[in-house]
Parts: C-alpha cells; sequence; structure tokens
C-alpha cells in the first residue's frame, strides 16, 4: 500500500481579491519525486509556501505527512525539510559550523551531532574543505552544503526549490544523483524547478499549474502523450515527390526551414513507421532521410499554459487534402 506524504483539496489562496490559487489538489506518494511547474507568477511559491505552514491558506484541507497544515503546524516542521531560494548557509561559517549550527538549534546532543555533520560531510564529498569559509565554496558546493544542512533533521519530505538553478552541468548530475539518492532511502521530494528537462529525468509525477489551477497532472510520459506533436520528419529527393507525398499523407505539413521535408503525424511506433515508408514505397516516392519526434516536456508546458508552441499543432503551412494516409 502506498501512503500520501502530501494530499491537498480544494486549496485556495488569495491575495486580496487577487485569486493565486483557485481550488489545487494534490496527491504526492510517500518516497516519490513530485515536480511543480507552471509559467512565472503561476502560484508555485505560494503553493510551496502554504504546504511548509509559512503561509495559510484561504480554503481546503492540506495534509503534510500525516498532519493538518493548518492545525498541526509544529509536527508539519518537525516532518519536512525545505531548501533552496532561502540559502539558509552562513557565508561567514565553514562547512562544518554551517552544520554543526543547525544541529545545535535542532537541540541534537553533541556527542550525536558530531557524527551526524561528520557523516553529512562525507556523503556530500564535503570534507576536504569542511574547514573553509562557505563564503569560499563553489555555487554547487553551496548547494550541497544548503541540503546536507537540510538532512541534519532527518526530514521525511523535502521541498527543494531550484535546487540546480544556475549550476555548471556536472555540478546538476552531482545534485540529481543525490536526490534520487534521498528516495531511494525512502524521502518524498517536492521540486519546483524552471528546466522542464529536471522534471523530466527526475519527477515520478507533475503537475502544470497555470492561471490558479492544475491544468495536467501524471507521469512525465502520460504528459507528453497527451499532446499531439509526435511526428516522422520525411526528407525527399524532389519537390514532385515531395507534392505527391503531400497529397497521400493525412495531416502533413511543410517543415518551415526546408521545402524537401514533411512531417507526418505518427505515434513513432516501428510499426506505423514502417506502414508510412511502404505506403509512400508503393507510390515510387523516394525518401532520402527520415527521423521520429516525440514532443518533450517542453512542448507539452508550452502547449498546456497557452504560449507559443513549437510543436507542430500550430503550424499553418500545410498544403494537403484529407486523404487516406497510410
Ligand atoms: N504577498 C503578495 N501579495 C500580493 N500578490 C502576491 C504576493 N505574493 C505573490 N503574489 C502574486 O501571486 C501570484 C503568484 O505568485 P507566486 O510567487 O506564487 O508565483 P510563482 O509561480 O512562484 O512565480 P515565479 O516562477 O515567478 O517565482 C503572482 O501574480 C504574484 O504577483
Amino acid at each position: 500500500m502506498t501512503s500520501s506524504a502530501i494530499t491537498a483539496s480544494g486549496l485556495r489562496k488569495a491575495y486580496k481579491d487577487k485569486v493565486v490559487l483557485d481550488g489545487i489538489d494534490l496527491d504526492v506518494p510517500t518516497g516519490t519525486i513530485f515536480s511543480l511547474l507552471g509559467p512565472n507568477g503561476a502560484g508555485k511559491t505560494t503553493t510551496v509556501n502554504v504546504l511548509t505552514t509559512l503561509m495559510k491558506a484561504d480554503g481546503g484541507t492540506i495534509r503534510v505527512a500525516g498532519h493538518d497544515v493548518a492545525t498541526e503546524t509544529k509536527a508539519v516542521r518537525a516532518a519536512i525539510g525545505v531548501t533552496g531560494q532561502f540559502a539558509a548557509v552562513d557565508e561567514l561559517l565553514t562547512g562544518r559550523e554551517n552544520l554543526q549550527l543547525i544541529a545545535d538549534l535542532k537541540r541534537i546532543r553533541p556527542a550525536e551531532s558530531k557524527q551526524i555533520v561528520a557523516d553529512l560531510l562525507e556523503r556530500f564529498d564535503l570534507t576536504e574543505s569542511a574547514e573553509k569559509l562557505s563564503s569560499t565554496y563553489s555555487g554547487g558546493m553551496r548547494r550541497k552544503l544548503d541540503l546536507a544542512m537540510t538532512l541534519v533533521g532527518r526530514p521525511s519530505i523535502i521541498f527543494l526549490d531550484e535546487p540546480t538553478t544556475g549550476l555548471d552541468p556536472r555540478s546538476r548530475r552531482t545534485m540529481w544523483e543525490i536526490i534520487r539518492q534521498l528516495v531511494a532511502d525512502g524521502v518524498t521530494i517536492f521540486l519546483t524547478t524552471q528546466y522542464l528537462d529536471e522534471a523530466d529525468r527526475l519527477a515520478d509525477r507533475i503537475a502544470v499549474l497555470d492561471g490558479g489551477r492544475i491544468v495536467a497532472q501524471g507521469t512525465p510520459a502520460e504528459l507528453k502523450r497527451q499532446i499531439p506533436g509526435s511526428h516522422v520528419r520525411l526528407r525527399f529527393a524532389s519537390d514532385l515527390d515531395l507534392e505527391t507525398a503531400a497529397t497521400i499523407l493525412t495531416g502533413a505539413t511543410r517543415d518551415a526551414e526546408d521545402d524537401l521535408v514533411l512531417r507526418a503525424p505518427s505515434d513513432g511506433s516501428a510499426k506505423s513507421v514502417r506502414d508510412l515508408l511502404t505506403h509512400l514505397d508503393n507510390h515510387n516516392l523516394d525518401v532520402e532521410e527520415f527521423s521520429v519526434h516525440t514532443p518533450d516536456l517542453d512542448d507539452v508546458f508550452l502547449a498546456l499554459t497557452g504560449k507559443t508552441s513549437t510543436t507542430d499543432t500550430t503550424d499553418t503551412t500545410s498544403t494537403t487534402d484529407p486523404k487516406v494516409s497510410a
């Protein structure tokens, strides 16, 4: 049986008469990574602030780690860790001192806390730099220290606000590995990120927030399937072949950049691609190159949040008759 680490039902929040969250429902199973996506101003920070008890909701029922955020604030706070934009790292302290400070604030006994701090430094590969001032740390080291500080209290749910913003590719990968390891250990992660590829790689489930509502929710694969856009890109040897192909392929559209390319809708499966090529072959049409394209999370995001999409769905250069296709 899977339990829920976070549930929200009918979460509402307004700033004066400006409704920011208009009835949000969320369910984050324990030990999974959940990512909340949305354009700027969609209400992500407000959602996180409510879930982490920093802000009170105007309506709805919200439970975090089994506790009601409205009435059991203390118990919720004891179960969660929040890291990210608040950057808790004190630059005037060393890495070890930063961790020790958190342990002291959490009233962990000195005998125990020394070991916890040493273990965390080791785990985050910070032992060598432990006695250096954190102001001398790189961005990646600082993020790791920030997350290590969150882990001092052994939270079961961690809110990660843009954990890799500004990091180089290598540090991002290291952070992803750390996050995956936390989840393998049973921790639940609530992730906000501006990188869709990060959500795609890490999240078990994603919710897209727009206009105060969740406009889509599911696994990355489910979200990608929700929008049209899979297609086969076909490059022909001549204009004549392309013109003929355009008349026999349903829904085919011309490529905006290459005059010899058609894009034919397809689910990308081996069978449909084979049927498509056979169909063209039967008409003696010479395909020079082909490639299969599936929508990525960028396409999903743009389609769902109503911004200009780069997918085929907005392509208006179609020249074809809707005739029978392969
Ligand atoms: N204290 C406040 N008073 C009034 N309006 C606010 C307040 N905080 C946020 N807002 C507004 O609420 C909306 C949602 O803000 P929020 O910060 O939750 O969005 P976000 O999705 O986190 O955005 P971003 O990606 O830019 O951080 C925005 O229109 C913002 O201007």
